[in-house]
């Protein structure tokens, strides 16, 4: 699904990623961890094409990364830090991004919007949502708009405890659908419950990719990262 071969990338000095090598198989919930600094924002950037990597290649289902709109169909992203057009509201900017993926699924879309309690809202200019509200309105998109990889930057930022329910019921529908998931977090516990598997940025490497079952075990994934961070 998502293959990431020899992945470098340098702010000045400073080399962040270092030969990145990643396979994520279609049907994984994987999630992607790493100390802070450890180079997620800047693995997910360079996939998505916000950065240009300084080596490396990326395909999706086979296409290569570059500019064009079919490698773009592959994804949809949900950054860490959202920027909308604030003065138009959420409901017609699903249904622009809708037209953008030739994916019209007006029903799909009233299913999520009821299901993350975004009814009101989605009438409103985004300028005035909330953090929260942002992202539910991310996630109520990329789960209408069905691509098969949906990456995200910490998407639970912001979400109250009944979100993060109907996140994982949502998540759960979409792998069954035959999606695939690609999200970094730090919160190890919840990458435990909704994760099948666990890719650990270290170094500008990775240092292990894994099922979670079979790398947690008696263990919890807190103590393996740990662990792997020599802490
Ligand atoms: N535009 C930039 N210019 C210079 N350095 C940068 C830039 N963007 C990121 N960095 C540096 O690259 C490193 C990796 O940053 P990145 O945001 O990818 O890490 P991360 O794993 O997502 O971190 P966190 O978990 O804290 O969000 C950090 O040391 C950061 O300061």
């Amino acid at each position: 699904m998502l293959k990431i071969t020899n992945l470098k990338k340098g702010y000045g000095s400073k080399q962040i990623l270092n030969g990145v090598e990643l396979h994520v198989k279609k049907g994984e919930i994987l999630g992607f961890v790493g100390s802070n600094g450890a180079g997620k924002t800047t693995t997910l950037n360079s996939i998505t094409g916000i950065l240009e990597p300084d080596e490396g290649t990326i395909t999706i289902n086979g296409i290569i990364k570059s500019g064009s709109t079919k490698y773009k169909k592959q994804f949809f992203f949900i950054p860490d830090t959202i920027h909308v057009f604030k003065n138009i509201s959420g409901f017609d900017w699903i249904r622009f991004v809708m037209k953008l993926y030739d994916n019209d699924q007006t029903e799909r879309m009233k299913h999520f919007i009821t299901q993350f309690d975004m009814e009101e809202a989605m009438y409103k200019p985004m300028g005035t949502y909330s953090y929260g509200m942002l992202h539910k309105m991310m996630l109520i998109v990329g789960f209408t708009i069905n691509p098969p990889i949906i990456i995200m930057d910490e998407p639970l930022n912001g979400l109250d405890p009944k979100s993060v329910l109907t996140f994982k019921k949502a998540i759960k529908l979409y792998i069954e659908e035959g999606g695939t998931v690609f999200f970094s977090t730090h919160l190890l516990d919840i990458a435990e419950k909704i994760c099948n598997t666990v890719a650990i940025l270290k170094d500008g490497k990775i240092i292990l990719h894994e099922e979670i079952d079979k790398v947690v075990g008696e263990n919890t994934l807190e103590t393996i990262f740990m662990e792997k961070q020599n802490v």
